[in-house]
């Protein structure tokens, strides 16, 4: 049990799809009680009644009954403007008003939940192994006790990243929100390169996978930079040298991620305007 994490609550998160569930298992996992947390979805997915079986949590078909000190609105941008219309009824003035949701501004989520004590988050989805990345942005209403209680519950799934520009909120949803996404093709693209280099499927997805949970368990093991950890692999004149002429040369990596950074952010400004 986690006594900083249950004096937060109660906590009703609504729309638990793929980040939903991340979150909550993250907090559950950290030592929330199930007790704290009051799940509300229509329609329950397997992933979310995995999560109530694993946990004893009671889900609700519908938000009412309760005042939440912290209320996180888990659904999608296009269905945001509703569903936080539809909440007024649990909305009262200690709930603190949390989006996950992406390129939605805190003016409309003030203006749609009816109250200024709102925050924008940016979770990813480690959060679900508490090793996610989580950007932070403010309403106007929101008191230093409502910053420290979602310090706390947010850094039960990762580390939080509080921002003072909300447009900054927009770059993170395209380097860290989105990001999983981007390690995970790459495991996906080495794969399949090392399968046109003659090895078996299986053993070519093991290695990619196996190569990048490595690489990954020596960052967070130390300090040492990414630079560093790349050089350490490249002896010179070697083979690795080789292999990183094409994907650190014109046309390669650096400015592919850009494009895949700058494209990601477009479409998350969009989603705000949808
Ligand atoms: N996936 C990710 O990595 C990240 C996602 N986000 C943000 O999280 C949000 C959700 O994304 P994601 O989890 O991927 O999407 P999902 O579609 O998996 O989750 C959204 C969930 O909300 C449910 N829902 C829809 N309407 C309601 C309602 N009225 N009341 C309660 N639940 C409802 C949906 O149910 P149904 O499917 O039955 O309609 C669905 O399960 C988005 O806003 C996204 O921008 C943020 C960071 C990372
Ligand atoms: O793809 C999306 O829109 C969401 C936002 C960041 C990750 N997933």
């Amino acid at each position: 049990m986690n006594t900083a994490l249950n004096r937060i609550g109660p906590i009703m998160l609504v729309g638990a799809g793929k980040m939903g569930v991340a979150l909550a298992r993250g907090w559950l996992d950290a030592g929330l009680a199930a007790s704290q947390l009051v799940i509300v979805h229509p329609r329950p997915g397997e992933d979310l009644l995995e999560l109530a079986r694993d946990y004893g949590l009671a889900l609700s078909t519908e938000a009412s009954g309760l005042s939440p000190n912290v209320l996180v609105v888990g659904v999608k941008p296009q269905v945001m403007d509703e569903v936080l219309e539809s909440l007024a009824p649990v909305i009262a003035p200690h709930t603190l008003v949390v989006s996950i949701a992406a390129g939605i501004d805190l003016a409309r989520l003030a203006s749609k939940a009816g109250t200024q004590r709102v925050m924008r988050t940016m979770p990813n989805t480690p959060v679900q192994v508490r090793k996610g990345m989580i950007g932070v942005v403010s309403g106007p209403d929101v008191t230093a006790e409502d910053k420290v209680a979602m310090d706390t519950l947010l850094s039960a799934s990762g580390q939080v990243i509080w921002l003072d520009d909300e447009a900054q909120l927009d770059a993170l949803t395209a380097v860290s929100g989105s990001g999983p996404a981007y390690i995970f093709h790459m495991v996906e693209a080495l794969a399949a390169a090392g399968k046109r280099q003659g090895l078996p499927d299986d053993i070519a997805e093991q290695l990619a996978r196996g190569t990048v949970i490595g690489a990954a368990a020596l960052m967070d093991a130390g300090t040492v930079s990414a630079t560093v950890l790349r050089e350490n692999v490249t002896s010179p004149k070697g083979a690795t040298a080789a292999g990183l002429a094409v994907l650190m040369g014109s046309h390669g990596l650096i400015e592919l991620m850009d494009r895949t950074v700058s494209e990601t952010r477009k479409r998350t400004e969009e989603l705000g305007r949808i």
